[in-house]
């Protein structure tokens, strides 16, 4: 049976009465508080898993190893077994060898030939590396002193039975799978993976490849946008260009609303005449033109159409990209049942110098070279070349700074944001 979630509440993204920009951290924990998965259940086979979302617990059906078994190929033997001195060890005959167990039993005093992964037979508990051994007339000699259990692995080391593997919310990786694999689990209970639709707005922007008029752009927003839905692991659903027409726009949201779990827009999001996104999720009823305290990325449109939640981008380039780094990554990440997770940033001496306003949070495009952080030449909102230069953001907080070459500052790369 799939289990449906609970649908979002209309006013997940109402902002309190008075408030005029909003600091970021106080958005995101607004976001974070207010939404919740929307995704029902399913199971996938190991093979399609990769970058899926785990929506239960997985517990080990068996131990990993499942037996005692060798590290190396060698000789095995009762470490009580041996005396004082040098070892000099009759071999019993047959061998143990991983996946063909050697089934009977080691007498005391005697050693048996053992090869990579083979389970301990009974008798066996420690074992000799090959290398270190003389063998000759079906008997091996060796230096004293090796200890008990040496070059062997416990039954259950790695993970016992009943165990959890793999905890619920998890993006799966290669290693998860290699690990539910290994403790006998081949499907996975999985969420849905997360639609998203991706759509332009602008009179002014034209299909990249298709000839262009003097005042025309190419729409490469949507390309960059699906592209990142892509890279965060869900499903981009491109619902093209639309002009700077209410009824077209309303037509877009509508179908969009039955397709897909999550709207994103770019352009139109601020409060201009031609700004369709942000005057219909107004006359929807549940928008809030979120002023973010932000460069770049000052208007955000948030909205929710016929309960779907629209994240109205801003059309330039360089905003768009990091108001969906920064607000709609984490909050998709949620919607998607992986819950909210900060990118990872880091600490590095800056390579660059900058007076810094208070008021706003600041993204400026960078890159680490020689251990510091550079930045664009330019923040321009539309300097798309810049975008493509930088590997990360850096972060100034919201209040002043003055900052010199040298001074401490957040790096956060690109594959943090995934
Ligand atoms: N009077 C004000 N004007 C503007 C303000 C403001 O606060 N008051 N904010 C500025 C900021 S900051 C931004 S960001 C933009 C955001 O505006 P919109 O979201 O309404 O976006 P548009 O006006 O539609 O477009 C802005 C810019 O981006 C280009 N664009 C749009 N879509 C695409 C696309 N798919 N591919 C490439 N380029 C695109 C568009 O042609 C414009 O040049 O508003 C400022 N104005
Ligand atoms: O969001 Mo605008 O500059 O902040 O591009």
């Amino acid at each position: 049976m799939t289990l449906k979630p609970p649908p979002l509440r209309d006013d997940c993204f109402a902002l309190p009465a008075g408030v005029d920009w909003t600091p970021v951290d106080r958005a995101l924990a607004m976001l974070q508080e207010r939404l919740c998965p929307v995704v029902a259940r399913e199971d996938s086979a190991l093979a399609h898993a990769l970058g899926r979302v785990l929506a239960a617990p997985v517990e080990a059906l068996r131990s990993n190893p499942p037996r005692s078994n060798t590290a190396v190929d060698g000789y095995g033997f009762a470490h009580a077994s041996l005396g004082d001195g040098d070892p000099v060890l009759p071999l019993v005959e047959g061998r143990a060898a991983a996946g063909l167990a050697f089934e009977g039993t080691v007498p005391a005093g005697h050693a048996i030939r053992i090869l990579t992964g083979a389970a301990l037979p009974q008798g066996v508990d420690t074992v000799v590396l090959q290398e270190d051994v003389t063998a000759r007339d079906n008997q091996i000699a060796f230096r004293a002193g090796i200890k008990p259990r040496a070059n062997t692995r416990k039954a259950g080391e790695d993970i016992r039975e009943g165990e959890i593997a793999l905890t619920a919310s998890r993006v799966l990786t290669p290693a998860d799978l290699a690990l539910a694999a290994a403790v006998g689990v081949s499907r996975l209970p999985v969420y849905r993976r997360l639609k998203v639709a991706v759509i332009s707005t602008g009179d002014e922007l034209v299909e990249p490849g298709a000839a262009a008029a003097s005042g025309q752009i190419y729409d490469a927003n949507r390309p960059m946008l699906a592209a990142l839905v892509r890279n965060f692991g869900y499903e981009p659903v491109d619902l093209g260009r639309i002009p700077d027409d209410r009824k077209a726009l309303r037509r877009a949201f509508d179908k969009a609303a039955t397709e897909v779990d999550v709207i994103l827009t770019s352009g139109g999001a601020s409060s201009g005449d031609e700004d369709h996104v942000s005057a219909l999720l107004n006359e929807a009823g549940a928008m809030t033109e979120w002023r973010i305290a932000l460069k770049p990325g000052r208007p955000l449109a948030l909205g929710m159409w016929q309960g779907t939640p629209v994240f109205g981008l801003p059309g330039n380039p360089v905003a768009a990209l990091v108001c969906t780094l920064i607000f709609a990554r984490p909050a998709m990440s949620v919607l998607a049942g992986a819950g909210w997770h900060d990118p990872q940033s880091f600490q590095v001496p800056a390579g660059f110098a900058k007076n810094k306003k208070p008021g706003r949070r600041e993204y400026l495009r960078a890159r680490m070279r020689d251990g510091r952080a550079e930045v664009f030449q330019s923040e321009g909102s539309g300097r798309i070349s810049g975008l493509s230069w930088a590997e990360g953001l850096v972060e100034l907080g919201d209040g002043a700074q003055e900052i010199a070459p040298g001074d401490m500052v957040k790096f956060i790369p690109f594959g943090s944001f995934t």
